[in-house]
């Protein structure tokens, strides 16, 4: 379970996040939308550690992660798609989802100089990464520099090296923000893959509403940086608050 408490982040005068207090459980897809401006990347960046809060705490089940830098959190199970910086131009799409298996696993292929565990650990390894760039529509490419891949492909790349790193926690910041046509279905149906796997908690921001409609499990709402609705999605898309402030619909 991730959880926010109390979560705020002031800019000068300006509260971006003001308090705010949510509970996302595994298994769960949550939405996360709002006007421009009302905070929902910022609150993003409290709980990837991107940002430092002014007050508040965000915790991984029951463990507080307040402290800790982005790579720590990242650790801890906390996966933030799209800030990854170490995507490897040069080497192959294969190389760097190995690379990337290769960087979770503690211990056996640091072992020392086994030959037997150094063959087989590089077995295990070249499996997961099969079956990662399998997951992800990739396999076609695997032997392509990630230089020449066209940007769907490099996107799709970068949720496939956070696959590698077995998050707890997704969190997808506009996935399909300035992709084309044929890019955005592909990272769309990525995100619907792994929501099957019922252990994930998945964060989305998202302004389409057709896709938090198709893919939320709930809705939240932020205006002004703070909380102003939560619950189901035909409940909260329907209520006055969203239709309103969101939506842009005049009141009745
Ligand atoms: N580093 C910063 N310094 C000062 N102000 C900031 C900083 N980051 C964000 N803000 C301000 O905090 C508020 C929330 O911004 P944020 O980007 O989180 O909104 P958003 O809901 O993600 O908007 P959008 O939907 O347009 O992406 C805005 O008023 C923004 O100008």
């Amino acid at each position: 379970m991730l959880e926010t408490r109390d979560l705020t982040v002031r800019f000068g005068g300006h509260v971006a996040v003001n308090a705010v207090s949510c509970r996302f459980a595994p298994g769960t897809l949550t939405a996360i939308v709002g006007p421009n401006g009302a905070g929902k990347t910022t609150y993003f960046n409290l709980i990837s550690g991107q940002l430092k809060a002014t007050a508040g705490t965000v915790a991984l089940n029951g463990r507080d992660l307040s402290g800790l830098a982005p790579s720590a959190r990242t650790r801890a199970g906390l996966g933030r798609a799209f800030q990854l910086t170490n995507l490897f131009p040069h080497l192959t799409v294969l190389e760097n989802v190995r690379l990337a298996v290769q960087a979770t696993q503690e211990g056996p292929h640091r072992r020392g100089l086994n030959l037997w565990s150094i063959w087989s650990d590089h077995r295990d390894l070249t499996a997961r990464a099969d079956a990662i760039l399998i997951e992800v529509a990739l396999k076609a490419r695997e032997h392509d520099t990630v230089a020449s891949l066209p940007h769907g492909d490099q996107r799709k790349l970068e949720v496939a090296l956070l696959m590698a790193l077995e998050p707890q926690v997704f969190m997808f910041d506009e996935p399909t923000a300035g992709m084309n046509a044929a890019e955005a279905p592909v990272i769309l149906d990525l995100i619907r893959k792994l929501k099957r796997d019922r252990s994930k908690t998945i964060l989305l921001v998202e302004h389409k509403m057709d896709v938090v409609r198709e893919l939320a499990d709930r809705i939240i709402v932020l205006v002004n940086g703070q909380l102003v609705a939560d619950g189901e999605p035909a409940e909260v898309i329907a209520s006055p608050i969203v239709q309103e402030a969101y939506l842009g619909v005049a009141k009745a």
